[in-house]
């Protein structure tokens, strides 16, 4: 199963917070450093690497002389607008060093849910790797408001991930890897070598964050491991603090936990569509609509039952069954009134409903991905 990293050309490497910043203690300089030679070794296999760094409101906060994470909000964003800088600074001085060039990139779950700033996103990604650059990226944190937040790097990583069709996702963090229990809690837990993404049983072991200075936890990097699972990549959790763990990992050798892939990739468009972490309003439908959509057909206006938010045509919406279950995700081709109007309705009255003639479909089953 290892050979699957050893293979792996793209790859997205994502470090968290307590590694950064040596648990609070401000930028590990020499961490970073040891990153970057790994990250340049790799290069120059001919492996092209982007990075996502955490560790802005860290690094801020020990800049501001803060020693407890603020509660509110705007602390937090003005932290992580004072860190970004010296984190930026620091993984430029590291890659130089190694004759590497590097870029910054920032952003909010709102630039991957838009199709057109997805699309200039993995356009400026993939021409940054083809000139050798090394991309470093973060949420966009002093920007973000609920709504648009990706919350964790961890999903950040996965989300990036699908986006460039990287084969691996390597997360570096401060255990050895995943454990049958949180480690720190109980002494008897022991490593998971290696399992499917995909496999359930992992969620129920992982706990969160290890630290008042980090976010995700582990639940987080299960959940980005099923996520990049999707699009075919496979997830290694590390220890950054072990030697060489990038350069280990990538010589196929057995450290940390491998969670692999199993299922095909989703089509480009339909894993853009499933990483939506937002939609824009829910359609209820009936039991045969239900039936429809799981044996891959569209959504006809006739299965609706019912329509909540507000919401124009071309937006990303939920399907969901009677009971509030999930089943599918998809580009409406009506807007949120016009699906009231037509809901219940066989397909010959849209026109007389809505005085033109539309899409047969209310979702078209080609922008469709069943959850
Ligand atoms: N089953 C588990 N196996 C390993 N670590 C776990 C598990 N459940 C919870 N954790 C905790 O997750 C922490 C790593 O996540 P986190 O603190 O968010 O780090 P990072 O900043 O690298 O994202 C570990 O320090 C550990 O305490
Ligand atoms: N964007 C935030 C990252 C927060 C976060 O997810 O941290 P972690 O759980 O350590 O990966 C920052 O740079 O501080």
């Amino acid at each position: 199963m290892r050979e699957k990293i050893k293979h792996a050309r793209r790859l997205v490497v994502k470090v968290g917070s307590a590694l950064v910043t040596n648990n609070g203690a401000g930028l590990d300089k020499p961490a970073l450093d040891d990153w970057a030679r790994q990250i340049a070794a790799l290069r120059a296999e001919g492996r092209q690497i982007t990075l996502v760094s955490s560790g802005a409101i860290a690094a801020g906060m020990q800049r501001l002389g803060w020693t407890r994470r603020p509660q509110e909000m705007h602390k937090l964003q003005a932290a992580a607008a004072v860190g970004q800088m010296g984190l930026v600074e620091a993984y430029e001085d590291a890659f130089s060093r190694q004759g590497l060039q590097t870029a910054q990139i920032l952003l909010t779950h709102e630039d991957l849910s838009d199709r057109t700033r997805y699309l200039n996103a993995r356009s400026t990604l993939t021409t940054l790797l083809d000139l050798g650059v090394v991309p470093i990226i973060n949420e966009n944190d002093t920007v973000v408001t609920d709504e648009i937040k990706f919350g964790d790097n961890d999903t950040l990583g996965a989300l990036v991930a699908n986006l460039i069709e990287a084969e691996a996702l390597i997360i570096l963090t401060d255990q050895t890897g995943l454990y049958t229990a949180d480690p720190r809690k109980d002494p008897t837990a022991t490593l998971i070598s290696e399992g499917q993404a995909e496999d359930r049983q992992y969620e129920a072991m992982a706990g969160g964050a290890g630290s008042g200075i980090s976010k995700g936890g582990m639940i987080t990097k299960i959940r980005a491991a099923q996520r990049a699972a999707r699009s075919g990549a496979h997830t290694c959790i590390a220890s950054g603090r072990e030697t060489d763990p990038l350069l280990r990992l990538a010589a196929g050798e057995d450290i940390g936990t491998l969670l692999y892939a199993t299922s095909s990739p989703l089509q480009a468009k339909k894993q853009w569509l499933a990483d939506h972490l937002q939609l824009a309003g829910d359609l209820v439908i009936d039991d045969g609509a239900v039936e429809a959509l799981r044996s891959g057909r569209s959504l006809l206006p006739i299965g609706v039952v019912d329509v909540s938010g507000d919401f124009s045509r071309g937006a990303a919406v939920c399907c969901r069954s009677l009971s509030g279950q999930e089943i599918a995700r998809g580009l409406v081709n009506y807007s949120a009134s016009e699906c009231r109007r037509i809901a219940r309705k066989p397909t010959s009255a849209i026109e007389s409903l809505l005085g033109y003639i539309g899409e047969a479909e209310l979702i078209h089953r080609d922008n469709m991905v069943s959850s």
